[in-house]
């Protein structure tokens, strides 16, 4: 059968009248014992490639068969090769011990039967690393074979290949700086992040890099090792000892923790922390509350963990409480195992009121401390000087608590906790919500980011100082809110996340995280003088972040849109920043030879001018395929607006992207007004405008690229998540003709219905331009603010196909926002497609929902950029 493939069918619950088109095309008789109609069209329904013009599958000038014949011995061959190479077990993307085919989509070329036994003995990875090189090498580009129409030259394995070669490259998820007894030998010790496709799961390996610092020279690496049951693992201050909190399955596969202690050489204890019955499980890093920290004396253990809830039994429960129980919680747990434990929100389910705990190292004792007061949940806590007390963050949860994820502005202040004296003091202003304190080396000050308690989710923080010992003579701002920045001059703080060493050996310098622009930065504060300089080492690529600081030692994670991640080491000179030193830590990091990437600067057109926010100008990130600009072809373009949307692109290795990119799209990220980077205005400019302002933002930007020629207008999709849905959603609405198709991922369709549904009622409100307050209600008013900024109001236009994506936990955006969607496009009958994923949350990021989630978009891509 030379030259004969096989393609499937598209299926009628997908793409009716292409389906109904294909039929009629085929000539097959419709009536009788045969009748080939297309209520009897399957997903084992193929097509043979001798049914269209060329003999080679559709074209763009001959999408659609004609009658043509195919013995049903060559058909039924084909069958039983399928049947064979099939997997066995289930029909994951990944199910692939062989490569076998696709069964839902109309496009793509079967190609099971091009595969010998003996190249599927290979390692896949080999195979894949070989192939994608070789090709590179061959073409500039391994899917550019047809460089007119690139897209049409992926088929579902070359995905899938594209995807595993991908999945090898690791992220960096920490490091942590070590001084030997010499000081010039350092260590550093590096915690990696690798997806593994065939055991569906994040695999976490560690790394040690020794490094003679007056040398500058990495002495040794150790070969990376598989760490994956740590949940803490934190060095005392001397570096003498560890504490590392491991969580394991007992034998009923309950998930317990263990609090070790380990000096140079060996375990000394372990502690069996849960079965002290003192709280509930230990916070992990979590962004948010988790905090693991060492007393100065190393003497104690500083961590956060959920608070112990009574133990509740029915009212009909004849087991009697334990003469030991105290009568208090007789009375309050009977009748209590339905109460209602609110969380704090999407992926933070575990935590509802949280308590601080030390843990005594040499008698293994555990102290919940008890003088946080009742209204409120503590976490990341570190020591107070002189290990008297312990500074914190705590979060109101009355009257009820809003989702904390992603939202920095939840009313909150820095507490002290006199330990000796039970003492609780207020710290921070009123009306702000505060994050990361951090003691300068010396002791003497302390400082933590503050924003407003209210409005947008993300925004510009003050960094806030004060001299511990004089605190109560007031705070200062040492880097105040910027609200608009000229080029290159510093925009403000925008960061997720300080590191737990922030500071220098000098208590003047800090080193601290931003988003400038699009791009991650690492910039150095001076307390003193309030100067803020970026720290852009030559072996540092577009994007930065430090992980961590010893000493005047910093370790930086860097990346680009094309480069995975690596770790640069570096000693800094505070007084001259450009005399400092620095040492590549990975000799290796992969550079994707298929794309290159480019910053593409947009300002708004005159209609477009904010009235009060006038002078605004925003930046879209541009992946495009190596060669597509060489040869003259255009290729299709992904328009892919982030989520938020007070969020940013910031020019760090990026996987979803790199794959689109590296199957043959350009990939257009836009950071839109409103994202971070750009200054508070930028910020405040988007409230009472979504669905209006960042929908023309990305549409102008898609604009700007195709008209300077370097993707084809004619074949443009969205994909985007969350905000970046609403904006998918919004876009196809509002330019009915100017998408092929579009892939949401927990869209926000619908805010008149998500209002009430959310974990953040407040962001509804804020970004329709609104005032929240706990005991505010929407009425016909608000309602109808809502309903104009929704991506529904425009759903009769829709004619894209839409592929919806949507995490059934997902508390953030609901499900219900994508069914609600989906189901007016049935009734619209416009081609919609629904994948949903029952244990995901928001992100959508286990890896194989993943893995599922990104092959099938460049499947729907492919489907209806080939259907035209
Ligand atoms: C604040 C927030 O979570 N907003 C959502 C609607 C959203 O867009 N989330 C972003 C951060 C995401 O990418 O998930």
């Amino acid at each position: 059968m030379q030259g004969v493939e096989f393609i499937y069918f598209p299926q009628p619950n997908v793409d009716y009248s292409k389906c109904e088109k294909w039929v009629t095309a085929c000539g097959r008789p419709t009536t009788g014992k045969h009748a080939f109609v297309v209520k009897n069209v399957n997903r084992n329904t193929y097509i043979c490639t001798k049914h269209f013009v060329g003999g080679k599958g559709p074209t763009a000038e001959y999408p659609d068969p004609i009658p043509a014949v195919v013995s049903n011995a060559e058909l039924e061959a084909f069958k039983r090769r399928k049947r064979r190479k099939s997997s066995s077990s289930g029909d994951s993307t990944f199910d692939s011990s062989v490569p076998t085919t696709d069964n839902r989509y109309g496009y793509i070329v079967a190609k099971a039967a091009l595969y010998s036994e003996a190249d599927l003995d290979k390692s896949i990875h080999n195979m894949v690393g070989h192939a994608l090189t070789k090709a590179v090498e061959e073409t500039g580009h391994p899917y550019l074979e047809d460089s007119n129409t690139p897209h049409r030259s992926v088929s579902y394995e070359t995905i899938v290949e594209a995807y595993r070669y991908f999945t090898q490259l690791p992220e960096v998820t920490s490091a942590s700086i070590r001084a030997e007894e010499n000081e010039n030998i350092i260590s550093v010790q590096s915690m990696w992040s690798q997806r593994d496709i065939d055991r569906k799961e994040k695999t976490s390996f560690g790394r040690t890099y020794v490094l003679d610092a007056a040398k500058n020279v990495v002495v040794s690496c150790s070969s990376p090792q598989e760490i994956n049951n740590q949940v803490w693992n934190v060095a005392s201050p001397s570096g003498k000892y560890r504490a590392i909190l491991r969580k394991q399955k007992d034998k009923k596969g309950d998930d317990k923790q263990y609090l070790e202690i380990w000096n140079a050489v060996q375990k000394v204890k372990t502690i069996n922390v849960e079965g002290l019955e003192k709280h509930g499980k230990i916070i992990s890093d979590d962004g948010h509350f988790g905090s693991f920290q060492w007393s100065r004396a190393e003497g104690h253990v500083l961590y956060v963990a959920e608070k112990k809830r009574p133990k509740a039994s029915s009212f009909f429960d004849s087991k009697p409480f334990s003469e030991s129980t105290e009568s208090k919680e007789k009375e309050t747990a009977r009748g209590d195992e339905f109460l209602y434990y609110q969380n704090w929100g999407e992926q933070i389910t575990e935590q509802s009121s949280t308590v601080l705990c030390v843990m005594d190292v040499e008698t293994g004792t555990v102290s919940v401390l008890e003088s946080v007061p009742e209204n409120v949940s503590p976490g990341q806590a570190v020591w107070a000087p002189d290990d008297a007390g312990v500074v914190f963050i705590g979060w109101i949860h009355e009257p009820y608590r809003l989702g904390l994820k992603h939202c920095v502005q939840r009313r909150s202040f820095v507490y002290h906790l006199d330990i000796q004296k039970n003492k609780i003091e207020k710290i921070s202003e009123d009306g702000r919500a505060v994050r990361f304190p951090r003691f300068s080396p010396d002791d003497r000050w302390l400082v933590y980011l503050d924003t407003l308690d209210s409005g947008p989710h993300n925004m510009c923080s003050r960094l806030m100082m004060c001299e511990w010992e004089r605190r109560h003579d007031g705070l200062k701002p040492i880097l105040d809110i910027v609200n608009s920045a000229k080029e290159e001059e510093f925009p403000g703080l925008f960061t997720w996340s300080v590191p737990v060493h922030t500071w220098l050996s000098d208590s003047i310098h800090l080193v601290l995280n931003t988003f400038w622009g699009s791009r991650s930065e690492v910039v150095v504060v001076n307390t003193q003088t309030k100067s803020v300089v970026r720290v852009r080492p030559d072996l540092a690529s577009w994007s930065s972040t430090v992980l961590d600081i010893h000493g005047n030692h910093v370790v930086i994670g860097c990346s680009s849109p094309n480069q995975a991640p690596y770790l640069i080491f570096g000693t800094l000179v505070p007084s001259d920043l450009g005399s400092s030193q620095w040492l590549r830590l990975d000799n290796k990091s992969e550079v994707i030879t298929s794309f290159e990437w480019q910053i593409i600067q947009h300002s708004p057109s005159s209609d477009r001018v904010h009235p009060k926010y006038g002078n605004l100008d925003y930046e879209s990130i541009l992946y495009l395929p190596k060669g597509s600009s060489v040869n003259g072809s255009k290729p299709p373009l992904i328009l892919f607006p982030h989520g938020g949307p007070h969020s940013v692109c910031d020019g760090s290795f990026a996987f979803q992207p790199a794959v689109y990119c590296h199957c043959g799209f350009a990939v257009l990220l836009v950071n839109f007004r409103g994202s971070l980077g750009f200054g508070q205005d930028s910020i405040l400019s988007i409230l009472g405008r979504i669905g209006d302002q960042d929908v023309k933002d990305c549409k102008s930007a898609a604009d700007e690229v195709i008209e300077k020629g370097l993707a084809d207008g004619t074949k443009v999709v969205v994909c985007g998540g969350s905000h970046g849905g609403f904006l998918a959603t919004h876009l196809i609405g509002q330019y009915p003709d100017y998408f092929k198709a579009a892939c949401a991922r927990n869209p926000v369709t619908n805010l008149t219905s998500m209002v009430g549904t959310t974990d953040i009622i407040s962001w509804v409100f804020t970004e329709v331009g609104e005032t929240f307050s706990y005991d505010t209600q929407v009425d016909a008013t608000i309602l109808s603010k809502m309903w104009d900024a929704s991506p529904v109001r425009c759903i009769k236009q829709v004619k894209t196909p839409v592929l919806l994506q949507v995490g059934l936990k997902d508390l953030r955006v609901p499900p219900s926002q994508s069914l609600e969607y989906w189901k007016m496009l049935k009734a619209n009958g416009v081609p919609v497609r629904c994948l949903t994923y029952p244990d995901s949350n928001h992100p959508l990021s286990e890896v194989e929902v993943e893995a599922d989630g990104l092959i099938n978009s460049i499947l729907w891509f492919c489907q209806h950029l080939t259907s035209q």
